[in-house]
């Protein structure tokens, strides 16, 4: 369905754009139908650029991203089958609008047809689909509504369309707890529909919570990805095996605290492409300087 294929991304920076930096380093990975893939880094690893591109929001640089077979390209017929749900849900509603007017919007672009009171059926069933009380939530404007209500909304929306993959970056770390596991849940039973979800995130235990497969990102490269069983309970690159067990500290980065000479590869001639350790479990040589 989306895969990846050797991406990378740039951006040209400094006052005149004279210097560029690499925010994502020829990666590669697929989102099949009816999975969940976490992406998961620190911050500044290049997982929002990675939702961006995907999302047509941001042109790639060299490598490609297509979507059954065609490349990205946004545009209306696109955003049919891929939406994007980011951190801040208040920034998805204009506040002097009342939130259910994100379906509206819809109705226009994509049916214009569909009489008002089938429209207003369907928009009650994609709402209850996410457990949100229509009664509740209609005819409300976004500050009288919750985060988590407002999370919510969004993917009611994005169900009104024909969507095949859904790109949520970062969409429970603005939740409270129980909220966030509402929202997961609601995550884990899409996918059971034949949805594809490509979820970002920082947070481990919510991509181990939920995902069939890790992609790990260290500085805009992948290096660790496979059956987040195995990522999570073998984690063969240095990295993830810090990110596992860090607790956080605060005198300590990441980066400060990565031990590179564990390297299982390094001796074995690693050239920076991704080694498969065992079936479907990939890792980079933790000493290249890309790592
Ligand atoms: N428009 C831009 N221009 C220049 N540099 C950018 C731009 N967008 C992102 N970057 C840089 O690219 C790198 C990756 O950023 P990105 O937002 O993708 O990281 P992230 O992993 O999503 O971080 P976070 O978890 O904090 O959101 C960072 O170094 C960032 O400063």
């Amino acid at each position: 369905m989306l895969k990846l294929d050797e991406v990378t991304k740039e951006f040209r920076i400094g006052a005149f754009g004279g210097r560029s930096v690499a925010a994502v380093r020829n990666v590669s990975f697929e989102v099949v139908p009816g999975e969940v893939v976490s992406l998961i880094g620190e911050s500044g690893s290049g997982k929002s650029t990675i939702g961006r591109m995907i999302l047509g929001l941001n042109p790639v640089t060299s490598g490609t991203i297509t979507f059954d077979g065609r490349p990205v390209r946004g545009g209306k017929q696109y955003y049919r089958h891929i939406q994007g749900i980011f951190q801040d849900p208040f920034s998805s509603f204009n506040p002097v609008f009342k939130a259910d007017r994100v379906f509206d919007l819809i109705k226009e672009s994509y049916y214009p047809s569909v009489p008002a009171a089938e429209w207003a059926g369907r928009v009650a069933a994609s709402l209850r689909d996410v457990r949100l009380n229509p009664d509740q939530v209609l005819g409300k404007y976004p500050h009288q509504l919750s985060g988590g209500q407002l999370q919510r909304l969004l993917i009611a929306r994005a169900l009104l369309l024909d969507i095949k993959l859904l790109v949520a970056d970062e969409i429970t770390s603005m939740l409270d707890a129980s909220t966030r596991i509402d929202v997961l849940n609601l995550l884990a039973e899409l996918k059971t529909r034949g949805l594809g979800v490509l979820y970002i995130t920082h947070d481990l235990s919510l991509g181990n919570y939920l995902a069939e497969r890790t992609v790990v990102l260290r500085r805009g490269s992948v290096v660790e990805m496979g059956l987040t069983d195995k990522v999570f309970g073998d984690p063969l690159h240095p990295y993830t095996r810090e990110l596992l067990s860090a607790v956080p500290r605060l005198n300590r980065a990441w980066d400060d605290a990565t031990p590179v000479e564990t390297c299982l590869y390094h001796e074995r001639g690693g050239t920076g492409a991704l080694l498969e350790a065992e079936p479907g479990h990939l890792v980079a040589c933790a000493r290249l300087p890309a790592c």
